[in-house]
């Protein structure tokens, strides 16, 4: 389920390949290029596998525990593809929970599958942030969400302004990280504190 990659139309993309490769002046057919146009597909299989994902596909292990505080998973390793110039944008990504009245929980590792479900579809990271903090509020129905995102865009790297090493923070807080200073401080100084 979670590890199929999203229908894409592949003969399409190949299609489209091929047209830019001559457009850039290549020989498309040439020996190291002939087979560039297919490849290019199965990457945006992988890339755009979110596309075909929902988070309620991901966060499918529910279980209650004796647990309502904070729960926080730092440094999920984050790939994602601007939408603007189709270039990678790589970061971290945190995201944390305080589970509601019933104590429930989900499995660690849902969380970065979550974070994948947006990650791999054209994004910007601002609309990222968000949906991943309202799939998990949708889903897990808990007393809050914080999800804090620090990423570089290789679209400010390696073209445009080339600024190497400029890090982009966005962050999204719901429910009572969004109500309470001090859950959304503690939060934060948890995330921080390296
Ligand atoms: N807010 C936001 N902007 C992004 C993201 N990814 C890329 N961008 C920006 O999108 C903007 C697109 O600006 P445009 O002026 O339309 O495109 P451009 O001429 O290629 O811009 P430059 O990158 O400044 O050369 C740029 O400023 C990028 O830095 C993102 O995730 N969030
Ligand atoms: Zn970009």
């Amino acid at each position: 389920m979670t590890h199929q990659h999203h229908q894409v139309d592949s003969a399409r993309i190949e299609k489209a390949i091929r047209e830019i490769l001559l457009a850039i002046g290549e020989d498309p057919d040439r020996d190291g290029l002939r087979a560039t146009p297919g490849r290019v597909a199965r990457a945006y299989a992988e890339q755009f596998a979110g596309l075909g994902q929902t988070p309620e596909d991901v966060l499918t292990t529910v279980f209650e525990a004796d647990h309502e505080e904070m729960v926080l998973v730092k440094d999920i390793e984050v790939f994602s593809t601007c939408e603007h110039h189709l270039l990678p944008f790589h970061g971290v990504a945190h995201v944390g929970y305080i589970p509601n009245e019933k104590g429930q929980i989900t499995g660690l590792s849902k969380l970065a599958r979550l974070v994948d479900v947006y990650a791999r579809r054209p994004q910007v990271q601002e609309r990222m942030t968000s949906q991943i903090a309202d799939g998990l509020m949708r889903v897990l129905e808990p007393r809050g969400v914080i999800v804090v995102i620090e990423a570089e865009h290789m679209c400010m790297t390696i073209r445009g302004v080339r600024k190497p090493g400029a890090k982009t923070t966005t962050s999204a807080v719901r429910g009572n990280f969004r109500d309470s200073d001090r859950t959304r401080s503690e939060a934060m100084s948890l995330i921080l504190s390296r």
